[in-house]
């Protein structure tokens, strides 16, 4: 499924009266199965962009259309994975993952089936009955992915996803993202602070001004396509090619900022 914006922008009245222009005038294309890594500095709006996509909000300019239609409410094709995993920690990590098919009246077996196939693609099989507080952070981050590949959404949108990880356990899951998108066939749009993960995951990699936010870089990337399947992380980030790549975003990052 692809998405588009058109001249979307975004002011805010604050409880003071105070109107805040969180995101200029953006014009945007993804084509289905594209993978789009947002960064930018604090507060230039990424999450904004992702609430209107995810049609928790909508623009106070502009449209936001997913394949051609006007994005007008929250839809089980639009996936959102936050940078909290917010488990029920009351349910297992089976129920968990059932509960949006279960609100989609899907059968019992069904559900149990699909909980169990999206658990084992995160690296969780074998995990289906425990409660999530029994779960590291990021086997809850993987329990979070599991719930919404449930849903087969056509498009998921990622707010920081992997930020409160450990290193390690970040490359792991970034490694698993990769094939699921690939394998799934998924348009991504990724929001993160990490330029390198940017780099390392996107097709495209978008980069934001300070608010308001505009996209002020829309830079081609898809080094792991290219190299994923030849090279491990480590090597692929030490190739020149990657290394260019994540200076001139965080060149354009840096440049966009007040002295
Ligand atoms: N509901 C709201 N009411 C008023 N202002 C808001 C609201 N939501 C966001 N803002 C303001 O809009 C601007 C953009 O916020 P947003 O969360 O989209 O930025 P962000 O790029 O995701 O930031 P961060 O990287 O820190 O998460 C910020 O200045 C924020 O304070």
């Amino acid at each position: 499924m692809s998405f588009t914006l058109e001249n979307v922008s975004q002011r805010y009245i604050t409880d003071s009266g105070e109107v805040i222009h969180a995101l200029a005038d953006t014009s945007l294309e993804v084509p289905a199965g594209e993978f789009v890594c947002v960064v930018g500095p604090s507060g230039c709006g990424k999450t904004t962009l992702l609430r209107i996509l995810a049609g928790f909000l909508e623009p106070t300019g502009g449209i936001a259309s997913a394949n051609g239609q006007p994005i007008t409410r929250p839809s089980w094709e639009r996936g959102v994975v936050f940078q909290q995993a917010n488990l029920y920690p009351w349910l297992t990590v089976r129920k968990n993952v059932e509960l949006g098919l279960k609100f989609r009246g899907i059968d019992a077996s069904t559900r149990r089936e699909t909980a169990e196939q999206c658990l084992a693609l995160v690296g969780l099989g074998g995990f289906e009955d425990k409660k999530t507080y029994e779960l590291s952070g990021g086997m809850q981050q993987r329990t979070q992915i599991a719930r919404v590949l449930a849903n087969d959404p056509e498009i998921i949108l990622m707010d920081e996803p992997f930020g409160a990880l450990d290193a390690l356990t970040r490359e792991r899951l970034q490694m698993d993202l990769l094939t699921i998108a690939r394998e799934r066939k998924k348009t991504i749009f990724f929001i993160t602070h990490s330029v390198e993960e940017a780099v390392f995951l996107g097709d495209r990699v978008l980069v934001m001004s300070p608010r308001p936010g505009r996209v002020v870089l829309d830079e081609p990337v898809r080094i792991s396509a290219q190299y994923g399947r030849m090279l491990d992380g480590k090597e692929l980030r030490s190739t020149p090619e990657f290394v260019a790549l994540r200076d001139k975003i965080s060149d354009t990052i840096y440049e966009g900022q007040a002295p």
